[in-house]
């Protein structure tokens, strides 16, 4: 509220009862920046009540006491101390803004926050366009949409208009990269099933992040316009996945759309809005200030730092001192997904914050802070929390190790494991042998994720989501993966023989596990050549991609990260006409592999040793 005052100038003012907080030795300027006014402004009120101060000069409490008083404000002086433990309580908030702690009367119904997943191919962009079109062929649309990573669209419902929101980066990546890092956005996941393709792995991949999350799916038999298209079969298939459609008894709504032809969108739009009013409480306080999580963010060259934050709780309000992760600032600008200027945010809202000091990530959170100074020093506290975080993190998760002291200390009663196998059959093996493991009662071994091929990224991503050990039988995680592995501190312990997987996991569950010997691993090649050579063997020409080859060692031959050989001898090593002992990263040599001969280019060489494993 602006009101003309003392001496002519306008100050925005307080109704009396207004708390402002000012810490011990601030100046005019700090009080300024914390009820948005013009320091010179308060200068002269100042004046005019009788007192000399510069803007930046520190005031004392009395001083700001009869300023506040006279502009409106209930002064309360903190020390820095205060100010500090105050700072730290308000940037640890909790990742999951749940609606616990609130006072019902407070909570309001907020829109659902939608994510499509499905195989790839299957019509999750052009789902999400048809849903957007929809709106538009509705006339309910204003102007040319925007890609902003999350749309919201409206529907009459029971006679009711309702807002859904869309978040329109498809995949379960987005989706699994955002919950490893503690955030939880989605309330509703649409899995899309091309009902001329059937059931995929992508698809089974999808909905296990899906049920991890205990996220509810509505799944969408997509293409039904496509001849031969069948879409009982889709039903039939995701019964064995625990997803049985309502016409045959179960709880997940089924409906066959085409995306396409723009064919039955709204029924889908219809089955998430009841799927959301039977299983979820969505409410949310909107009379707070603002809170959420960035979904997007990027550097863009006339803007600035903008990201896409959906508010979770509270209102954001464009003048609003904000953090996002470890980026700040007041927001100069919202946008919606039509380009247009917003003046306010309410729940579930996504928009486009212009104004921030950097670009945050996607999945950080973010909070509305009192003023621009604590905002700044907020971000500076996360970012060195961070830093910290990620020290701490690598001994944080769960290992196979001291699964048994975790779980009597009750800091764990299930064990999450994902299995990767180079061939379904085994995958499947194994699986079923460790379901037949007796846990007893106070233990629930969960098998969340399968599949076959290498370990991705996606798995590490899920098993740090969902505290997961990761079982690699014949398969490896490689390059990045294998380091993201080890920095974020997730387990991955490799079998190729089925007994042995059980046995160490059956040995853990009861605090057995003693593992001696762990393997360490020297260095990898990747063969370049192939010369072979009946009076030296094969020799493999390769570049070291990490660490180094010695001669000697033992290795291991990877193909697209399945493992095709074990034991395999390094049993030379030269370097032009050289013979050597060892070669390392970034240089090329040729390896001798003795009689092994099944080599094929871009095949990884890894070599290792057996090491006593330090007690911990
Ligand atoms: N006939 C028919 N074709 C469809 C339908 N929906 C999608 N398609 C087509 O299927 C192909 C893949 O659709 P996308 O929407 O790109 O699939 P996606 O799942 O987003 O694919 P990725 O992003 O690659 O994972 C495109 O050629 C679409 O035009 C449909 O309902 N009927």
């Amino acid at each position: 509220m602006q009101a003309p005052s003392i001496g002519g100038v306008s100050v925005p003012r307080g109704d009396g009862k207004t708390i402002v907080q000012i810490r011990q030795g601030a100046s005019i300027s700090d009080f300024a920046d914390k009820i948005n006014a013009n320091p010179a402004s308060l200068v002269t009120v100042l004046f005019h009540l009788g007192e000399m101060a510069t803007a930046t000069q520190s005031l004392d409490e009395d001083t700001f006491k009869v300023l506040g008083t006279e502009l409106g404000y209930d002064i309360r002086m903190v020390s820095p101390e205060e100010e500090e433990r105050e700072l730290f309580d308000s940037f640890n908030i909790d990742l999951e803004t749940g609606i616990e702690g609130e006072d019902d009367d407070d909570l309001e119904a907020r829109p659902p926050v939608v994510t499509v997943m499905g195989h790839v191919d299957h019509g999750k962009t052009r789902l999400l366009d048809a849903i957007r079109n929809e709106e538009v062929a509705a006339g309910e649309a204003g102007g040319i949409t925007q890609h902003i990573g999350a749309y919201q669209i409206h529907k009459e419902h029971e006679g009711v208009e309702r807002a859904i929101t869309f978040i329109d980066t498809p995949g379960h990546e987005a989706f699994t990269a955002m919950r490893a890092r503690g955030a939880k956005v989605t309330d509703i996941a649409i899995l899309v099933v091309a009902a001329d393709d059937g059931v995929m792995p992508q698809t089974i991949e999808a909905l296990n992040h899906a049920q991890a999350a205990d996220v509810p799916i509505v799944v969408a038999v997509n293409k039904i316009d496509v001849e031969g298209a069948n879409p009982s079969k889709i039903r039939q298939q995701l019964t064995e996945y625990n997803l049985v459609a309502e016409e045959y008894g179960g709880e997940t709504m089924f409906v066959d759309v085409s995306a396409k032809q723009g064919e039955n969108i709204d029924a889908l739009l219809e089955a998430v809005l009841l799927t959301a009013d039977a299983a979820l409480d969505l409410r949310a306080n909107s009379d707070r200030d603002a809170r959420g999580i960035a979904i997007e963010a990027n550097l863009d060259k006339g803007r600035g730092a903008t990201a896409t934050v959906l508010i979770q709780s509270g209102t954001l309000r464009v003048g609003d001192a904000i953090v996002a992760g470890s980026a700040h600032g007041r927001v100069r600008a919202m946008l919606d997904e039509h380009g247009n200027q917003v003046a306010e945010a309410y729940p579930s809202r996504p928009v486009q914050v212009l104004g921030l000091s950097s670009v945050p990530r996607a999945g950080d959170t973010f909070v509305v802070a009192p003023d621009d100074r604590t905002a700044r020093q907020i971000a500076e506290k996360r970012e060195a929390a961070d830093r910290q975080a990620s020290l701490a993190k690598a001994r944080k998760r769960i290992s196979l190790e001291d699964l048994n002291e975790a779980l009597a200390a009750g800091k764990v009663d299930t064990l999450n494991l994902i299995l990767k196998g180079d061939v379904s059959g085994s995958v499947e093996a194994l699986e079923d042998a460790l379901l037949q493991i007796d846990v007893g009662d106070e233990v629930d071994l969960r098998i969340i994720d399968r599949g076959v091929g290498a370990i991705t990224l996606n798995n590490i991503n899920l098993a740090m989501a969902s505290d997961a050990i990761i079982i690699g039988f014949n398969v490896r995680a490689e390059g990045q993966n294998a380091e993201v592995a080890e920095r974020e501190g997730v387990e991955i312990r490799y079998y190729s023989v089925i007994y042995q997987a059980i046995d160490e996991i059956e040995q853990a569950l009861k605090g057995m596990l003693k593992p001696e010997f762990e393997e360490v691993e020297l260095g990898s090649a990747q063969i370049r050549e192939i010369f072979r050579s009946s009076k030296f063997g094969n020799i493999a020409g390769s570049i070291v991609r990490s660490g180094e080859i010695r001669r000697g060692t033992k290795a291991r031959i990877t193909r697209n990260g399945v493992v095709v050989a074990e034991n395999v001898d390094i049993a030379g090593l030269r370097r032009f006409k050289d013979d050597v002992t060892e070669v390392r990263e970034g240089f090329e040599c040729g390896i001798n592999l003795g009689s092994y001969n099944d080599l094929q280019l871009e095949d990884l060489i890894t070599t290792y040793e057996m090491r006593e494993k330090p007690r911990a």
